[in-house]
């Protein structure tokens, strides 16, 4: 037990962060998934999600795929998910980039707490851009599929959602996650100010079932040191582009 405890990086208990990082620890070795409510409080989240409704009325979000199920008429034909990448710099981004510094603060501190300084085994070093999704509703969704099937890099994907007074009775958009190795499904509702964490690899496929309002979310993805460094030697070597940004 001494010498864990010189490995494990110790953080003081005073540490705002401190039980918070504790709680992401353990859920995700034992669940693989960690639900985070009233992440920023109230007036922050308020902010974030101006600044995420300017952005789209803007219009420098994709248009979205067109996604037609077979045999639908063009009346059928929905937008799918509409997506901008941001690094958090950008003027009236100032409130996207306090949450991304949270996130990262919080990411990187558990990595460290966490036994010889890994976290399921990751060492953490980066992540990607933030992707801000908008799915316009009317039936948007997006297909069951894991995130990081082939070993891209990519450890945990980092969900912060956006949508004030979401009923998934009333406007679906849920987030199911089908953990692998059970039968139980996690389903977890898109409610403002929640932040959500899990392993992006094949342990956690997952969907986002058709949206009947506009449901926004914030992702980032978080990357393994050594697996990222895997991924992008073997992409200089066969020159093929290595997936997310
Ligand atoms: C828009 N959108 C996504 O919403 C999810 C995703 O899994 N979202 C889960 C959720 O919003 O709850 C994705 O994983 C995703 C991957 C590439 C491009 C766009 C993407
Ligand atoms: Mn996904």
């Amino acid at each position: 037990p001494f010498n864990h405890m010189l490995n494990s990086y110790y953080m003081d208990p005073s540490d705002p962060f401190y039980e918070i990082c504790q709680r992401v620890i353990r859920d995700m070795t034992q669940y693989g998934v960690c639900v985070l409510n009233n992440f920023l409080g109230k007036d922050q989240g308020l902010l974030v999600l101006n600044e995420v409704l300017k952005m789209y009325r803007s219009g420098i979000f994709t248009a979205g795929q067109l996604v037609s199920s077979p045999g639908s008429t063009e009346a059928q034909t929905i937008r799918s998910d509409r997506i901008t990448w941001i690094d958090g710099k950008e003027p009236q981004c100032f409130h996207i980039r306090q949450l991304i510094s949270k996130v990262d603060n919080i990411i990187l501190r558990a990595n460290k707490m966490a036994n010889n300084g890994k976290m399921g085994d990751f060492v953490i070093n980066g992540r990607t851009k933030a992707m801000v999704a908008c799915y316009p509703g009317l039936g948007s969704h997006y297909v069951k599929h894991v995130d990081n099937p082939n070993k891209d890099g990519r450890c945990i994907t980092a969900i912060y959602y956006l949508n004030l007074d979401w009923d998934v009775k009333r406007y679906g958009g849920l987030l199911r996650v089908f953990p692998e190795g059970t039968n139980q499904v996690a389903d977890i509702a898109p409610i403002f100010d929640r932040m959500l964490f899990f392993w992006s690899d094949r342990r956690n496929p997952h969907e986002v079932q058709p949206a009947y309002s506009t449901r926004y979310a914030i992702t980032l993805w978080y990357f393994d040191a050594h697996e990222r460094e895997e991924a992008l030697r073997k992409y200089k070597e066969r020159g093929q582009p290595s997936s997310s940004k």
